[in-house]
C-alpha cells in the first residue's frame, strides 16, 4: 500500500517521503487512549451535539437514556465540533495529503447548517469495548429530498460521518474507501432516525463496518449500509516528515 500512497503524494504534486506504516506499531493507539485524547471532558470548543429547542421529544428522551448509559454501561458521548480541524488539534493529515486553500470558515459537512433544527441535528454515542456507535439523527427541512422527507444524500452523509468517528476511535480508520447504501423507507423530516453502527472486522489496515438506520421502535428500517475505512495515522503538526 505504501507504494501507492507515495503515488498519491506524487499525484498531489508533493515530493515527500510518506512515513512508513508499520502495521504492527502504526496502529498501536488503543481505543481507550484515542477516546481519552479525542473526547475531552472539558473543552472551550462549542459542542453541537447537545439538546436544543429543535429536538423532537423522541430525540430528547433517547438522548437522556444514552446519557445515563455513559455513567454505567461504558458508552461515551462524542463531542461534535464545527470542524475536524478542531477535533484533531495538534495533528494533521499524513504528509503529501495537503490541500492548499485560502478559505477559513471550515466546517464538517454535517455541521454546515448551524441554524438550530434546520439541517443536521445529531449526537453520536460510542462504545469503546464493543466498537459500536449509535447516532441519533433528526433531519431538518433544509435536508429535504422528496417533499416532507429527508434527501438520500443527507442520510448517506450522516452514515459516513458516524462511520468516520467510529472508525477513527476504533482503529484510526481515516478515509472512506467504500460506502454502499440500500434505501428501504423514507425518513420524515423532523423525525428521529437511529443509526446503529458496528465494526465488523479490522483487516489489512482497513475497517469494515455496517449500519442500520431505523425508527426508535425499530418497526421501520430506513436504510442499511456498509463502509470500508483505510487505517492511516494522523501526524503531529511538527512531524519531521513535513518538508
Ligand atoms: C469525537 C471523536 C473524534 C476523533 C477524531 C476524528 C478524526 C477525523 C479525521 C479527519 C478525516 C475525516 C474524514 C472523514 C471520512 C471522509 O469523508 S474521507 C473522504 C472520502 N474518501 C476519499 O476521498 C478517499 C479517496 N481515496 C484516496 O485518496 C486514496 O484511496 C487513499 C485513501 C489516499 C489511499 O490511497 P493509496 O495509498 O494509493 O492506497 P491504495 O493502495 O489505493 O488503497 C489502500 C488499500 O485500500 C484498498 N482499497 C482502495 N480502495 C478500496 C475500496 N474502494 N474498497 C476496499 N478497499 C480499497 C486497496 O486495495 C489497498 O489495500 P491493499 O491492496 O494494500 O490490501
Amino acid at each position: 500500500m505504501m507504494r501507492r500512497s507515495f503515488q498519491v503524494a506524487a499525484r498531489l504534486g508533493h515530493r515527500c517521503i510518506l512515513p512508513r506504516l508499520d502495521p504492527a506499531a502504526a496502529f498501536g493507539s488503543s481505543t481507550d487512549s484515542l477516546v481519552s485524547r479525542f473526547c475531552p471532558v472539558k473543552t472551550d470548543l462549542k459542542d453541537y451535539a447537545l439538546p436544543n429547542a429543535s429536538w423532537c421529544p423522541d430525540m430528547l428522551s433517547l438522548y437522556q437514556e444514552f446519557l445515563e448509559k455513559t455513567k454505567s454501561d461504558g458508552w461515551v458521548k462524542l463531542p461534535s465540533f464545527q470542524s475536524n480541524r478542531d477535533h484533531i488539534q495538534g495533528l494533521k493529515l499524513p504528509s503529501g495529503l495537503v490541500a492548499a486553500s485560502d478559505k477559513s470558515d471550515w466546517r464538517i459537512f454535517t455541521r454546515c447548517i448551524q441554524v438550530e433544527g434546520q439541517g443536521y441535528e445529531y449526537v453520536i454515542f460510542f462504545h469503546p469495548f464493543k466498537k459500536k456507535s449509535v447516532c441519533l439523527f433528526q433531519p431538518g427541512p433544509y435536508l429535504e429530498g422528496p417533499p416532507g422527507f429527508a434527501h438520500g444524500g443527507s442520510l448517506a452523509a450522516m452514515m459516513d460521518e458516524t462511520f468516520s468517528k467510529t472508525a477513527y476511535l476504533a482503529g484510526e480508520g481515516l478515509f472512506t474507501l467504500n460506502l454502499n447504501i440500500r434505501f428501504k423507507n423514507l425518513i420524515p423530516v423532523g423525525s428521529l432516525a437511529v443509526l446503529n453502527v458496528q465494526v465488523e472486522k479490522i483487516e489489512d489496515q482497513k475497517l469494515y463496518m455496517s449500519c442500520i438506520a431505523q425508527s426508535r421502535d425499530q418497526e421501520t428500517v430506513y436504510a442499511k449500509s456498509s463502509g470500508v475505512f483505510l487505517q492511516w495515522q494522523l501526524e503531529e503538526e511538527s512531524s519531521p516528515w513535513s518538508l
